[in-house]
């Protein structure tokens, strides 16, 4: 056993573990990693970039289907294995070694291997060929090792060889039927892919499609989906799984009903990856997620940093937003306060300070990258009412938009944004339609800047672009007439004129 000693040890290499390593090491600090399967993660393999790789062709034609000129160009169906392979390129066919260049070219070290805490800044590495290394810390332990499928407790299930996201995303084989437990954001992101090979879907929902976005979204999206041949079940409960002998997969419902498929996709979930990390070593209990401070250190169940306030929870495990542009946001404020703490800086840890990463609380954006896109920043009206926000709600009909309904025939989608009445700034903003994706920097922008509505008004989008919903929203809402108080309770309001009579508004 050797050791070896650095400023910061960082256990798990996916993208948020190369952000915090990679800020230390920009802040003057040696960094090593540690990785037990393929740097870059989850993300990288089995997850964002494949996913949306399997996604983005039947977008594509969908798009050129909508315009008749470019229809008429379009005399095929999707190239499936064309579409796979794309995939394949873009998972870098399952071997890191563009990412391990780039730790080298940042100065970052990599111990490859399982990552298990000691206490007081020690990890233990144990390799593949069963010998281990302790690597100490001098300045801070980062725990970033992400999560892992969560496996519900339903009868059958595990003999049923199920498939969990990774299958899901890496298969080479498209299977005629697909069943999927959980109608979240992976359950309808892998419904949109798979109809769009032609697959027949079945999506059992038990707490219904996309439970936490805005109503008026997940209609939209159950309508699209009703139009493609895929199957919601809402408010169905899978009990018992078995698998037949010629592969065929059934699944029967609470109610009696079977539903039979090649593959059972289950995507309920996931489970933070600290059930053998060592956690017992620094007093915590093996398997939960972990909770952390405004500055991602470890704190105990009374908000006390533990370790001294040397080990971080950053990315996924900490369970703050399971996303990697949140996790790597969280990295960049992790990496630097870990500097400012080594060198002796000021520590901005005050709320939008440097080194806090308070935008996890309420200017969260998410892409659903389903057909139609969803896009969603900041609170829904359920959130910020839990939250006890005093909020109006906006809506428009996003067909009445210049240019959307330029973008494509037929174009159809819907916008929301919250009020907060209070504050007279925008605190969440939903939006449902084809290539709405890229309006969510705007509305993250708005959020996190807090920015007044009245100045929100001098904000003029181009024409004729989508972006000219937010016009359209800030009208409806009364911001022109200075009358947007008038309205003290939670309201809905929609707008919808005729495209065409309205083309140059
Ligand atoms: C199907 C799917 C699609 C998604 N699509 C998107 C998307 O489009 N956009 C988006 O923002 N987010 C998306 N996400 C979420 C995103 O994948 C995660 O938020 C992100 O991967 C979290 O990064 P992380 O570095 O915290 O964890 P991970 O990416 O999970 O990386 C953790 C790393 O730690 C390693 N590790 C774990 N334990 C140990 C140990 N003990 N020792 C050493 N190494 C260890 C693992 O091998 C892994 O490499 C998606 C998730 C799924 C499942
Ligand atoms: N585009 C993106 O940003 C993107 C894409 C995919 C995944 N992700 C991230 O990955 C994470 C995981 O996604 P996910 O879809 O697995 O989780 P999720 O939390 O979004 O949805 C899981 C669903 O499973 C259901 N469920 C839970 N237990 C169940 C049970 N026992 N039986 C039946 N249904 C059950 C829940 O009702 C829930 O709707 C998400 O938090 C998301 O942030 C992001």
């Amino acid at each position: 056993m050797s050791a070896t000693a650095y400023d910061v040890v960082v256990i798990g290499g996916g993208p948020v573990g190369e952000n915090v390593a990679d800020r230390a090491v920009q802040g003057g600090l040696s960094a090593v990693i540690v990785e037990a399967e393929l740097v870059g993660g989850e993300c990288s393999y089995w997850a964002c970039m494949p996913t949306k790789a399997l996604l983005r062709d039947a977008a594509a034609l969908r798009a050129a289907r909508s315009l008749p000129g470019a229809a008429a160009a379009v005399t095929g169906d999707l190239d499936t294995a064309a579409v796979l392979a794309r995939r394949d390129r873009f998972a870098t066919h399952w071997h890191d070694d563009g990412q391990v260049a780039w730790l080298q070219s940042a100065g970052i070290d990599l111990v490859r291997g399982h990552g298990r805490l000691l206490g007081g800044g020690a990890v233990e590495v144990t390799g593949a060929d069963g010998g281990s290394t302790v690597l100490t810390a001098r300045h801070a332990v980062v725990v970033a090792t992400g999560t892992t499928a969560a496996l519900p407790p339903i009868a059958g299930l595990a003999e049923a060889k199920p498939w969990t996201s990774r299958e899901a995303v890496s298969a080479e084989r498209i299977p005629a039927r697909l069943a999927m437990i959980g109608g979240g954001v992976v359950g309808a992101e892998m419904a949109s892919a798979y109809s769009a090979f032609g697959t027949e879907v079945t999506l059992i929902a038990r707490d219904g499609l996309l439970p936490r976005v805005e109503a008026f979204a997940r209609d939209h999206l159950a309508a699209a989906f009703a139009a493609d041949g895929v199957r919601v079940l809402s408010g169905a409960e899978p009990v018992r799984i078995d698998r037949d002998a010629d592969g065929t997969v059934r699944i029967a419902l609470a109610g009696g009903e079977t539903v039979e498929a090649d593959e059972v996709l289950v995507a309920t979930g996931r489970t933070p990856n600290t059930g053998d990390i060592g956690l017992e070593a620094v007093g915590l209990a093996p398997g939960g997620w972990l909770p952390v401070d405004e500055t991602l250190r470890v704190v105990d169940g009374e908000g006390i940093p533990v370790e001294g306030g040397r080990l971080y929870a950053v990315g996924d495990v900490n369970h703050r937003a399971l996303l990697t542009h949140q996790g790597k946001y969280q990295a960049r404020a992790a990496g630097d306060v870990i500097v400012a703490r080594a060198t002796g800086a000021e520590v901005d840890d005050a709320p939008w300070g440097r080194h806090a990463a308070t935008a996890d609380h309420g200017a969260v954006p998410q892409v659903i990258f389903t057909h139609p896109e969803i896009v969603a920043v900041g609170h829904t009206v359920a959130s910020a009412t839990e939250a006890g926000l005093r909020v109006r709600a906006v809506e428009y009909d996003l067909a009445a938009v210049a240019g959307a309904f330029l973008h494509a025939d037929g174009y159809t989608g819907r916008a929301g944004m919250l009020i907060d009445e209070d504050a007279g700034t925008i605190v969440g903003f939903t939006a449902v339609g084809p290539d709405t994706a890229e309006l969510a920097h705007a509305a993250t922008i708005a959020i996190a800047a807090e920015v007044p509505i009245e100045r929100l008004w001098h904000a003029v989008p181009a024409y004729p672009t989508v972006s000219e919903l937010w016009l359209r929203l800030l009208e409806t809402a009364g911001a022109d007439t200075r009358n947007r108080r008038t309205t003290a309770s939670t309201t809905s309001t929609s707008a919808s004129t005729t495209p065409l009579a309205t083309s140059t508004r």
